[in-house]
């Protein structure tokens, strides 16, 4: 199968007074055409500066090594090299990749209308005249299930709930249909059955758009949902990557596991039994903890091992990687 976008050992650093914080640290994974990857982990372990990374908005104080392979008709684009306010990233943003958020309200300045908004996006990637760019934006509008968009597309951003901003949103990222669309967090700070509207939104408009989606999420549920590959990640690495189908019916990384233990399962509630709760916090990132950075935290711990070795992520299974001392090193040995 063709590839859409190849990651490879991507090192984001921030270089602060306080020290270096490595945001993420040699991840690397793709994303081939129309497929879903997911992205999970707790607060903090890299995801948003994952995405930001692919589309170079990590801002000035970031350092981005390694290769972020665009793949665009027969041509390689690494979009790592590129620079951050140069034409070339500038065609790549809105037009081949899209990105969505989790707060709707960061992508609409209150003092412009939606519309106006949507239809300034599709301008600068389109060539069209007001009245057709106008006529574009409300049909954008009604794919993305908004109601009476001839109407909506000249109020202001206080005027949408929550959940019409976010598909107003997705309407933007939508305009100049690109090929993939990132969406970090879209629902999290939605009523839960506005939520469920919107991935579905998002799968019906994958399918008719035939785009790809990295979905990136804390939420195991919208994984679930949404994902047919899953990366995991903690404090800036992937501990795991499989189909989704291996990460929730064959985990192995004594984290991914933890996380599936820390949700509830319908069914499953024992009279009195608690969810487990993932133990410890995660650590600082300016003194991470040495070998396995997870290793204060893991109920598998083995001493004298899993803090002094550092793990590398391996296919232990086809198509399922882990990056955990406990496959491998001991298995082979015991
Ligand atoms: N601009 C920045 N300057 C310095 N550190 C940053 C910057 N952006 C992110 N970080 C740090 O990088 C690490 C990863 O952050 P990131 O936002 O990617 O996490 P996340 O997994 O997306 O978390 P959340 O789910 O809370 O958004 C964190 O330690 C964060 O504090």
């Amino acid at each position: 199968m063709d590839k859409l976008l190849e990651v490879k050992d991507l090192k984001t650093y921030f270089v602060l007074d306080e020290g270096t914080v490595r945001a993420v640290d040699g991840i690397s994974f793709e994303i081939k055409p129309g497929r879903t990857l997911g992205v999970v982990g707790e607060s903090g372990c890299g995801k948003s500066v994952t995405a930001l990374s692919i589309l170079k908005l990590t801002g000035p104080r970031s350092k981005i090594q390694g290769e972020i392979l665009l793949y665009k008709d027969g041509q390689v684009i690494d979009i790592a090299k590129l620079d951050p306010k140069g034409d070339e990233i500038r065609s790549i943003r809105g037009k081949e990749i899209a990105m969505i958020f989790q707060e709707p309200g960061a992508s609409f300045s209150p003092v412009h209308t939606v519309g106006e908004q949507i239809m300034e996006a599709i301008m600068l990637h389109q060539k069209l005249d007001k009245k057709s760019a106008r006529e574009a934006v409300i049909d954008l509008m009604r794919i993305a299930g908004i109601p009476r968009p001839e109407l909506r597309i000249d109020e202001y951003p206080h005027q949408f709930s929550g959940g019409m901003l976010q598909r107003a949103m997705i309407a933007m990222a939508l305009s100049c249909r690109p090929r993939l669309l990132i969406a970090d967090e879209p629902t999290t700070n939605l009523d839960v059955t506005i939520q469920a509207q919107i991935l579905e939104l998002l799968k019906e408009l994958q399918k008719q758009f035939g785009m790809a989606v990295m979905m990136i999420t804390h939420n195991l549920g919208v994984i679930a949902e949404m994902a047919e590959e899953v990366i995991v990640m903690y404090l800036g690495k992937i501990v795991e990557s499989a189909p989704v189908e291996e990460i929730f019916y064959s985990p192995m990384h004594p984290y991914t596991k933890a996380l599936l233990e820390s949700i509830p399962k319908i069914g499953k509630k024992v009279k009195g039994k608690r969810l487990k709760a993932i133990k410890g916090i995660v650590p600082d990132p300016y003194n991470l903890p040495t070998g396995c950075t997870f290793h204060p935290r893991c109920p598998e711990f083995i001493k004298g091992l899993c803090d002094v070795r550092i793990p590398e992520l391996v296919e232990v299974k086809p198509g399922h990687k882990v990056s955990c001392l406990l496959y491998g090193e001991v298995k082979n040995h015991g």
